[in-house]
């Protein structure tokens, strides 16, 4: 890290969000540092999507706030690369993977500006290549399998070098292999960049993430977490409204662990 460089990229203070009169999140605190991998988890409507339009400035707090100046803006077009739950690919679209990574570059500074310029080419097919898939990059989008395509989103939100990539559900329509390959990639990808992503997977959550936040419309964070087919059990029949399914979890582990085992 250089003197110039924060250590903490985004910090969250007491956030609140409503929404038509509902609470979606309430005093939220989070401060996500350099070099994390952060997985927030939690149930459906939990407010986890809201969370990351948040940070992204797409939604504004009702109260509270996100103090987002140790991502510096210095290169590229976004501090923030942003990897979308849910997107439909029009099967008539013919866009190729490269056209999609492209796509990256288009920040509203440039909106009026056509074509790319060559170093703008240049930096998708790397960004490909870092995904493994520029082999990939003439081929249409609609023509490549769920975990290419995903690898193409991660490389678009790469295009603009963010220091933070921020992935919502990463891997839902991808294989348990392929998922493997993925989370392998994002693990290397973190030596070098931070990454902020929601996941439903607890094995997948203990095996990548450095740490956890547990999000329903409360935010528990964790420095670190681990699981267990039993453990997963556990979270998806405990009912969490207000309390913190990691606490119910880690209480449970200190349970079940047997007298004079190893306390790790
Ligand atoms: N545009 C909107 N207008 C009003 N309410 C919304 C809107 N988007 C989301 N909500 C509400 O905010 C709450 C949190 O939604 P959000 O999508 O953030 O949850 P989530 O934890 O990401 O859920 P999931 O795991 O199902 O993706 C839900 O009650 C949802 O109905």
């Amino acid at each position: 890290m250089t003197k110039t460089e924060s250590k903490v990229l985004v910090d969250i203070s007491s956030l609140c969000y409503t929404n038509g009169g509902v609470d979606i999140l309430h005093d939220i605190n989070l401060t996500v540092n350099r070099g994390d991998f952060i997985a927030v988890i939690g149930p459906n409507g939990g407010g986890k999507t809201t969370l990351l339009k948040l940070i992204l400035g797409l939604l504004q707090p009702t109260r509270g706030a996100i103090d987002v100046r140790g991502l510096r803006r210095a290169s590229g077009t976004g501090a923030i690369g942003y990897v979308p739950q849910h997107v439909n690919h029009n099967l008539n679209f013919p866009a190729t993977a490269l056209d999609v990574v492209l796509m990256g570059n288009h920040s509203a500074s440039r909106r009026l500006r056509f074509g790319n310029s060559r170093r703008e080419v240049m930096q998708a097919h790397e960004a490909l290549e870092k995904l493994g898939i520029n082999d990939c990059a003439d081929r249409k989008i609609v023509a490549l399998s769920g975990g290419q395509r995903q690898r193409v989103l991660i490389a678009r939100a790469l295009v603009g070098q963010p220091e933070l990539l921020v992935l919502d559900e990463p891997t839902a329509s991808i294989d348990t292999k392929g998922q493997t390959d993925f989370y392998d990639m994002l693990k290397e990808l973190n030596k070098d960049l931070t990454i902020l992503m929601v996941c439903h997977d607890l094995m997948i959550v203990a095996s990548y993430a450095k740490s956890i936040a547990c999000l329903n419309r409360r935010l528990h964070y964790h420095d670190s977490f681990r699981s267990s087919g039993d453990v997963i059990d556990i979270f998806y029949s405990c009912s969490v409204q207000e309390m913190c399914p990691v606490g119910v979890i880690t209480q449970n582990i200190k349970d079940i662990r047997p007298v004079g085992g190893k306390d790790d």
